[in-house]
């Protein structure tokens, strides 16, 4: 599991550390840790260039420093001083190892000359302590260096809000993000992940909290994943009622009870129109009168009132339940945290504007976790957001992050067979949170498999999914 966590809660921890007159100790952890990642990606040292980015803050005094570092070993470093002030110490460590200093203010043109020319670009601008984002000049800087292939991110990409991934004005993408202390959850948030890279983390040997973000791994859905027992028998597996499809669209029922089916589950109790497939078993019309552990409600419901009417029975059943496409219209006032919503951008922006909160896609597009805590806070519910990230935050205030999705999952019926495999998780017993970023990550894998980098439908997103579990627990 990747545990991520706020700039304020790395810094909360760092603090103690400060206080005992550590900091030179772990600014030079943090510097070797950095200047060894550079080298890492140069054919060799002697002859290389860098170009250091340097913002006034402690994060320009990690650039620095890992600039000594890699002069020492030969490579030719030049730092560029982007505000008016700098960590003086750091830079006289750079100037005694021969190191170029260029000011952003007066040599321009220079500057982003030796940038382009230069095999690495340390972006050491701003860190935990950046309110908003770049500027002035320095902005300028680096919309004119978009597009380098050597750019690494001295704790973070400067400009990504350390905490969610917002970004305000440009940002460089980095190939590689040297993260320090502990990941920053901003880095694995979107929108502003991507200008992350690929993400290492020097151990500065904090004393962390519990996470502000998780992302699970292998390892953890090998762990969580429900497996049937010797003794397990389909109704003690768990069985999932299903309130999906109408007249107007039978498909996404299929392809839902599709998802749930692949999943794993004991059985599935299918109310509505559509055709099933033949180990699926007619529900009672009457929701009460099923037996279940959990339902699924919403994929395909539109214009329908028997299947709506339904959809908010299993919502104010008391059972965990799984609210999606047409039934998030019909959520009560208030849920608890059994019951997951899972919109995509468009349908929270419509959720939370029906609250009350006017909101538009693109508002939940740029700042997503915002708005989708903000989704939990209005209803009670735990939500899923779906997108090329899904993000899960639940009332407890756990957050997930996963991001095994492929862009060939945005395909119409991909999040039927999301909130099929969820449920399942749900009727099995698995706690709604984990479920959820556990389904998203799942889900994810079997698109990238099924799509084996071309396009898909999404029926052969659930084909998928019985080998990518067979995978993992075996
Ligand atoms: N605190 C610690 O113990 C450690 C901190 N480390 C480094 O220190 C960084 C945090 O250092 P700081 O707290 O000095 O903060 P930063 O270096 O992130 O930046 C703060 C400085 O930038 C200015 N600034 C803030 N927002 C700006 C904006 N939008 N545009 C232009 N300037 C802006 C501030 O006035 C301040 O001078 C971390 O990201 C990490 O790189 C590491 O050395 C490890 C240890
Ligand atoms: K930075």
């Amino acid at each position: 599991m990747l545990a991520a966590y706020s700039g304020t809660a790395v810094r909360a921890a760092e603090k103690s550390l400060l206080d005992a007159g550590l900091g030179g100790h772990l600014m030079a952890l943090a510097a070797y840790g950095l200047a060894n990642a550079v080298l890492h990606r140069l054919d060799q040292a002697y002859g290389s260039r860098a170009v250091i980015l340097v913002g006034s803050g402690n994060n320009g005094g990690d650039a620095l420093y890992a600039g000594e570092v890699l002069a020492r070993r030969g490579v030719a470093v030049s730092a560029v001083l982007m505000a008016e002030r700098w960590h003086e110490p750091g830079l006289a460590a750079l100037q005694s190892v021969g190191g170029r200093v260029f000011r952003l203010v007066e040599d321009r043109v220079e500057a982003l000359a030796a940038a382009w020319s230069a095999d690495v670009v340390i972006d050491g601008i701003l860190g935990t302590g950046a309110r908003g984002g770049l500027r002035g000049l320095a902005a300028e800087l680096v919309a004119q260096l978009r597009g380098h292939p050597g750019v690494v991110a001295c704790d973070l990409p400067s400009g990504l809000h350390p905490d969610t991934g917002e970004t305000d004005g440009p940002v460089l993408d980095a190939v590689e993000t040297v993260t320090f202390g502990a990941i920053k959850a901003g880095l694995l948030l979107p929108p502003g992940e991507a200008a992350a890279g690929e993400i290492s983390l020097i151990d500065l040997d904090l004393d962390l909290p519990r996470p502000d973000l998780q992302r699970l791994d292998q390892l953890d859905l090998a762990e969580f994943w429900p497996r049937p027992g010797a003794t397990d028998h389909k109704y003690s597996r768990g069985v999932l009622g299903v309130v999906a499809g109408s007249a107007q669209y039978p498909g996404a029922a299929q392809l839902a009870v599709g998802g749930a089916l692949a999943a794993g589950v004991g059985m599935v109790r299918y109310l509505g129109p559509a055709p099933m497939p033949p180990e699926v078993v007619a529900g009672a019309s009457a929701i009460a009168a099923n037996r279940v552990q959990a339902w699924l409600v919403g994929p395909g419901v539109a214009d329908d009132p028997v299947q709506e009417q339904r959809s908010y029975a299993a919502i104010t059943s008391g059972l965990p339940v799984v609210v999606d496409a047409g039934a998030l219209a019909l959520l009560p006032e208030a849920v608890g945290a059994d019951t997951v919503l899972t919109p995509h951008a468009g349908e929270l922006a419509a959720l939370l504007s029906r609250r009350g909160q006017r909101t538009e896609r693109s508002d939940v597009e740029r700042e997503p976790l915002r708005y989708t805590g903000l989704a939990v806070e209005l209803t009670g519910a735990t939500v899923l957001l779906k997108g090329a990230t899904t993000v899960v935050v639940s009332p407890s205030g756990a957050v997930y992050s996963q991001a095994e999705a492929t862009p060939w999952l945005a395909t119409a019926g991909s999040g039927d067979t999301l909130a099929g495999m969820l449920a399942a998780l749900l009727a099995s017993g698995v706690q709604s949170a984990l479920a959820a970023a556990m389904a998203a990550s799942v889900h994810g894998q079997a698109g990238v498999l099924a799509s084996g980098g071309g396009p898909i439908a999404a029926s052969d997103i659930a084909g998928a999914v019985p080998r990518v579990l067979s995978e993992l627990l075996s």
